[in-house]
């Protein structure tokens, strides 16, 4: 038995701070509860930002699904398991990261607040978790990479029509530190969008979204005049090249060949483009339905995840994204095979609020749920959440033993 009269990790000591603080009567700069975030958020935004952010294809069906899938795993707890010292670490392609979480790539964060990819790369910073900058930041991945330090981030690739271009987004990655390149394989076109439609909006289409383009040497070479000078045809290249329906997974060779990086997934729901991305030799994939912005009526990316996981064995790592919101649903997913969670449009809302700040505080608030429900279902470390701490529920939340 342990001699130490008092134990501490993250979740105790966020209670500790936030409890502390409500004495002195001061309440946390942030909703706790993701539901108020996300309505706090609402109101500092413009309806155009918040439609574009909060939205999801069609009717939004698949946004509910993920969250309902959640709510169909309950977790059976063990005790008496001596859980004071709890260690969050896991390996991800190779590297150990502090816990297993990280920041989803969001493309045109200028439209959620002026500091946009540079504050959430500051985030990670304090919070010492990876980040995956998405390719459509609005600010270079240079600029990001000096914001964030040398704290561990990865490359989402969105493979377009010019190979030149990809290739520059590619070696770019490389020279600035990114350590993986994620290319997201759901956004062949974009899907549609009610409230984005409804609004007559697109980000890109307003300048928005772009730096890192308009900073790629290979993107200013296709164009006849640089986009500084005249930014309706960069805006125009740009929306009739970011994506290229035509790939196949031949083509994954072509980028296998570009880079030694490790090639990571976005995307995969179904168990058979799993095997293939094993036999492609990537290194990983997402599983994800890119947040319910995708295909409207596709399923929840939580009940792709077993089967996917277990197509793929130990062959590949397998990661998770779409309806992350708290600590028991980055367990569930990893109980169900995930080594990590990507978690979206959360941090988005602190963002919102209150800048780098808010983004961090957001995803300690989550790493601190974590940490502590980890403890409480008996288990100190991430290699202890398997899957016999699951069980089914039935549609009213029942389950059978
Ligand atoms: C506003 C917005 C922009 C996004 N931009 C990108 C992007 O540029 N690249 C990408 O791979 N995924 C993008 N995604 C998808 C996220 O990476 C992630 O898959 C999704 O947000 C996860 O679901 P969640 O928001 O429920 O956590 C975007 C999502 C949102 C909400
Ligand atoms: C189309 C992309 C540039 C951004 C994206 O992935 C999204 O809006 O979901």
């Amino acid at each position: 038995m342990s001699d130490r009269v008092s134990s501490s990790s993250v979740g105790m000591e966020r209670q500790i701070e936030i409890y502390m603080n409500g004495l002195q009567g001061k309440a946390p700069d942030l909703p706790v509860d993701p539901d108020r975030l996300r309505i706090a958020a609402r109101e500092v935004l413009d309806d155009r930002a918040w439609g574009y952010l909060d939205g999801g294809a069609g009717s939004g069906d698949t946004m509910s699904a993920n969250r309902a899938a959640f709510r169909r795993w309950r977790l059976r707890p063990r005790m008496l398991q001596g859980v004071e010292d709890r260690d969050l670490h896991v390996q991800v392609l190779g590297s150990t990261i502090r816990a297993p979480m990280m920041f989803a790539p969001i493309g045109v964060l200028s439209i959620i607040h002026p500091a946009a990819e540079v504050a959430v790369a500051e985030a990670a910073s304090t919070l010492n978790l990876p980040l995956v900058l998405s390719t459509a930041a609005s600010r270079s991945m240079e600029e990001v990479a000096d914001a964030q330090g040398d704290g561990a981030r990865w490359f989402q690739l969105y493979w377009g029509k010019n190979d030149d271009v990809t290739a520059s987004m590619v070696e770019r990655a490389e020279a600035s530190g990114y350590s993986a390149i994620v290319v997201t394989l759901d956004t062949t076109v974009l899907s549609w969008r009610d409230r984005d439609l409804e609004n007559g909006y697109l980000p890109f289409l307003e300048g928005e979204g772009l730096g890192n383009y308009f900073s790629d040497p290979a993107f200013r070479r296709a164009l006849d005049e640089p986009p500084e000078e005249n930014p309706t045809q960069a805006i125009l290249y740009f929306a009739s090249m970011f994506s290229n329906p035509a790939l196949t997974w031949d083509d994954l060779q072509w980028l296998r060949d570009l880079t030694d990086l490790p090639i990571v997934l976005k995307g995969i729901l179904d168990p058979q483009d799993a095997k293939r991305a094993a036999e492609a030799r990537v290194d990983g994939i997402i599983v994800s339905n890119h947040g319910g912005r995708q295909v409207d009526g596709a399923i929840a990316a939580l009940d792709a995840l077993p089967v996917v996981a277990d197509a793929v064995g130990d062959q590949i790592e397998v990661f998770f994204d779409s309806g992350i919101r708290r600590g028991s649903d980055i367990l569930k997913a990893l109980a169900l095979g995930a080594r990590a969670v990507l978690v979206g449009r959360p941090y988005c809302h602190g963002l919102a609020i209150a800048g780098a700040d808010g983004a961090s505080e957001m995803m300690l608030n989550l790493l601190s749920d974590l940490d502590l429900t980890l403890g409480l279902t008996g288990c100190s470390s991430i290699d202890d959440v398997t899957r016999d701490l699951l069980l089914r529920a039935d549609a009213e939340g029942g389950v059978e033993i």
